[in-house]
């Protein structure tokens, strides 16, 4: 098939996000804090401002029990669960279907007093990825989403400010065999969740608000999608 214009920049870029989401957060760099905490869920923030904006890098690694990798990616990828799950969301639209792991996102964004509403153009990429490190260990899947420009869709012309992020969902599938040897269920399986993001905000917005959003927002929103996650698929056969 004949390659999409976007896919080398898309392919680049999940290697190159996955690679640091794999990485530990000591490995990282120096400067994370530990902003969030709830259970097994870990929220980190590193403070970073371009050009005077804050653009502060975030980190949460999560265990969920009972779901596996490519349900929790499958969940956050496909549009048509969006509106159940993502809470600030207003408007969203597919804008193109690059293949059938790969669309084109446009997203308006709830406004929050007092910045302006912002808007996001996006590519979102959906990928199994060979466990390299332990062969016959279960394979991670990946979500990444990544701002992209569209000619039909330019920056910054009706009332939304445009975001510029960076997403990475890296889910690794943990499966704990029953001793009896008796089928797999759910009470055998977790998810080990690493979402990484970097939002630029795109125009100005004060470093008190960005920031508030970031810390109550965040662990909101990672809560309630992994809950729904769950819910969703209690009662239907694990998908590996
Ligand atoms: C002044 C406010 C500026 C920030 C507004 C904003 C920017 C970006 C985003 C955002 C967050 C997650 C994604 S995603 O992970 O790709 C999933 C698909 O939707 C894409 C966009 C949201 C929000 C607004 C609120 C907000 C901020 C964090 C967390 C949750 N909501």
């Amino acid at each position: 098939a004949v390659q999409h214009r976007l896919w080398p920049e898309i392919d680049k870029m999940v290697k190159q996000q996955v690679a640091m989401a794999r990485m530990g957060i000591g490995e990282c760099g120096t400067g994370w804090q530990l902003f969030a905490e709830d259970g097994e869920m870990k929220m980190y923030r590193r403070e970073e401002e371009v050009d005077g904006m804050v653009v502060d890098p975030l980190k949460a690694v999560h265990v969920v029990k009972g779901i596996t990798g490519h349900e929790v990616c499958h969940y956050f990828f496909s549009p048509k669960y969006r509106y159940d799950w993502e809470t600030t969301l207003e408007h969203m639209t597919v804008l193109e279907t690059i293949s059938d792991d790969t669309l084109m996102f446009l997203q308006t964004h709830k406004r929050i007093w007092p910045a302006s509403q912002r808007e996001a153009v996006f590519w979102s990429h959906m990928r199994k990825l060979p466990n390299d490190q332990d062969r016959d260990g279960p394979d991670m899947w990946t979500v990444v989403n990544n701002s992209t420009e569209d000619p039909s869709h330019p920056a910054n012309v009706g009332k939304c400010v445009r975001i510029y992020l960076t997403v990475c969902l890296l889910c690794q599938t943990r499966v704990h065999p029953p001793k009896d040897g008796t089928p797999i269920t759910r009470d055998n399986v977790s998810c080990k969740i690493t979402y990484c993001s970097v939002v630029n905000p795109g125009g100005w917005a004060p470093a008190s608000v960005l920031r508030a959003v970031y810390k109550r927002e965040y662990p909101k929103f990672l809560k309630r999608f992994t809950t729904y996650v769950i819910n969703q698929t209690k009662s239907k056969p694990i998908m590996f």
